[in-house]
Parts: structure tokens; C-alpha cells; sequence
């Protein structure tokens, strides 16, 4: 196990570049951060939210707020329990406060190991911040994680709002999720901790191939890299906060025409869904299948294409059953279950 250690501080490592430009990052995100409870920032020990975690410690004070920090342990490792008491100890030992290692149960859920060990992580760091009133959980996210989540949407066909990436700020169960390091690279988060003396853990799943995004870490980003440039990195991330801009306008548009959109007698109404535009009209189509049950994660761009059939293709075919079973028919005029 290597635990984060500190050494005493230089003056000159508070003035390493990406010491500053974390640290100008968390102070951003704080700043627009209302609510006056503690940010909690949410640690693995990793150089990424490590150094968000140090820029936090040094940052919060100064802007009259409390953080503390939580780290998760998840159990799958030898020597994990030690691991999280370490970042702990070295948390407190920074002034953060409250400081937690929660301890998780993964096994007995749904889905692959990640995707277990991820909503275990989430409902501890949703329970520390209701715990504590946080004001919001900050997580580690670099520019990299960014450009890694962009192609992998791609690569899966997730359509624009996969390819939007990670938000800066997302709200999860009530509590406020952010990450403030979206714009920085994942290099500067391991050369700021070595600038402060912080020796980081690395995560073994990080690099263990059996895992896509470890691939594309590995080979495919660096790949595109040496064929296209080193600008690609920054250039998916901000291609993805682009198309997150677009995506957050046409949502708005949608869920007026939703509105407006809506039969007297129940349903939708063909003739005002067949006027809107194809981007519009597909995401009424989405929202109103979701307020009928269809569940996010099973909703997908089939059943929407099959819904929109309905409108603009109509033959006579029978109904579009959305996930859990729902049916939906076209009938004098109007979509309806
Ligand atoms: N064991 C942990 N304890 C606390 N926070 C963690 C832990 N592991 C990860 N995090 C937080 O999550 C961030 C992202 O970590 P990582 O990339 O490993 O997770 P991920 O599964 O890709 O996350 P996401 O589910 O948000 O995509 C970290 O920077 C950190 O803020």
C-alpha cells in the first residue's frame, strides 16, 4: 500500500502552474456554489483526487467555507481498509473536516463488478453529504476522464447525450455532485502532488485491460494522439462541452413543446408532434416515455425511432412497447398507452 504523504511545503511547490490551476479551478466551482454547508470531496487516493482534495484544503478556508473529505472503501483489494484510514489520517492531518472512511458492500448487486463498486461508491458519498448537510461532493474528473468517456460514447452509438461527457455539476438523490477539474489535465493532477510532495495511489483496475476504459487509456487515446496531435484530448473535452450546450437548449425546447403538445383527451397529439423538428420531436418522445415509467437506463434510441414511426411513418402498426412492457398505440389522432 502507498498511502499520500506529505512533505513539508516549499514556497516554490504552491507556485508549480498546475498547483495554481487547480486550485483556481476549485475556486471557481466554489464560487458559484451556494448553500453554506461543507463540501465533501470525494477521494480514492489517486493522483486526481488527490490534488483536488489538497487544493480544496487550501482553497475552502479562504473562501469562508468548510470541506471535509470522504473516502470510500470498497473492500475488493488486499489492504484497501488500511489504504482509506491512510488518506483519511492524511485528510485530517490537511484540515479537512468531517473526514470518513465509509466502508461498502459490493457484492450482491446488479450488473459487472464496476458498474457495483460505482453505485455502492455513489450512495456512500449521497449518504456522507446528507449526513453532514453538505453544500456539495466535488469529484476528481480530469480533461483525459473527459476525452475517455467521449470516445467510449462514441464508439457505443450513445447519440448526443453521451457525447456530451460528464457535466461540471450534476444533482444526484438531492445532493449536488461537481467536478471542478474538468479543464485540467490528468498529468498536472500527478505533477501538482508531486509539486506538493503527495505520493498518490494507483488504482490496479485502472490499468487492467479486462476494463474499456483502461484500453482506451491505454491504447486508443494515445493512439489517436500520435496519429492526430496532442490537441485531440483537449478537443473531444471540448467538443463535449459543446454538444452539452446544444443539448441543454433543444432539452429546454423539448419540454415546452411537451407542453404544448398535449391531447385534451389524453396522449399526444399527432399533428402538433409531426410540426416539430426531428431533434425536438425525438426528445418529447423521450421525455413523455419516460414520465410513463420507461426507465432511462432501458430507453433506447429503438424504442424512441419506433414512437416516432408512429408519427411519421404511420402504416397501421401496432403498438411500440416501451421497457417494463408498456404498450403504446396511435389512436384518433393521438399517441396514448
Ligand atoms: N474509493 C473512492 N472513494 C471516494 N471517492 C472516489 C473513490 N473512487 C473514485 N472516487 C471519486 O470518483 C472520481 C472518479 O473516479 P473513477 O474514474 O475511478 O470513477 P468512475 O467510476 O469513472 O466515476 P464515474 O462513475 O463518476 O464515471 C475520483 O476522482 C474521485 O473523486
Amino acid at each position: 500500500m502507498r498511502a499520500p504523504q506529505s512533505r513539508t511545503k516549499s514556497s516554490s511547490a504552491a507556485l508549480a502552474p498546475p498547483v495554481a490551476a487547480i486550485r483556481v479551478a476549485v475556486r471557481r466551482a466554489l464560487t458559484e456554489l451556494s448553500g453554506a454547508g461543507p463540501v465533501l470531496v470525494a477521494c480514492s487516493g489517486g493522483a486526481d483526487s488527490l490534488a483536488l482534495a489538497a487544493a480544496t484544503a487550501f482553497v475552502a478556508p479562504r473562501l469562508g467555507r468548510r470541506a471535509g473529505l470522504v473516502t470510500v472503501d470498497h473492500g475488493l483489494q488486499p489492504g484497501s481498509a488500511e489504504r482509506a484510514e491512510a488518506v483519511a489520517g492524511w485528510a485530517s492531518g490537511q484540515g479537512l473536516d468531517p473526514v470518513e472512511a465509509v466502508p461498502v458492500r459490493v457484492d450482491g448487486r446488479t450488473g459487472g463488478p464496476e458498474a457495483a463498486a460505482r453505485e455502492a461508491r455513489y450512495e456512500a458519498l449521497v449518504d456522507a453529504a446528507r449526513r453532514h448537510d453538505a453544500a456539495a461532493v466535488l469529484l476528481g474528473h480530469t480533461r483525459d476522464d473527459q476525452a475517455e468517456t467521449v470516445l467510449l460514447a462514441l464508439a457505443r452509438g450513445a447519440g448526443p447525450r453521451g457525447l456530451a461527457g460528464m457535466p461540471e455539476r450534476r444533482e444526484l438523490a438531492g445532493v449536488a455532485l461537481l467536478r471542478p477539474l474538468l479543464d485540467i489535465a490528468r498529468e498536472d493532477t500527478r505533477t501538482a502532488c508531486a509539486a506538493l510532495g503527495l505520493i498518490p495511489w494507483d488504482d490496479p483496475h485502472n490499468v487492467d485491460p479486462v476494463y474499456a476504459r483502461a484500453r482506451v487509456r491505454a491504447d486508443a487515446l494515445p493512439a489517436l494522439v500520435r496519429a492526430l496531435g496532442p490537441g485531440v484530448v483537449d478537443n473531444l473535452a471540448r467538443t463535449a462541452r459543446q454538444i452539452a450546450a446544444d443539448t441543454a437548449a433543444l432539452d429546454e425546447l423539448a419540454a415546452a413543446a411537451l407542453a404544448d403538445v398535449r391531447a385534451a383527451a389524453g396522449g399526444l397529439a399527432v399533428e402538433a408532434l409531426a410540426g416539430l423538428p426531428p431533434a425536438v420531436r425525438t426528445r418529447v418522445l423521450h421525455a413523455w416515455a419516460r414520465e410513463l415509467g420507461a426507465a432511462p437506463a432501458a430507453l433506447s434510441h429503438r424504442h424512441v425511432a419506433a414512437l416516432d414511426a408512429l408519427v411519421t411513418d404511420w402504416h397501421g402498426q401496432g403498438a411500440v412497447h416501451l421497457p417494463g412492457g408498456l404498450p403504446v398505440v396511435r389512436r384518433d389522432g393521438r399517441l396514448t398507452t
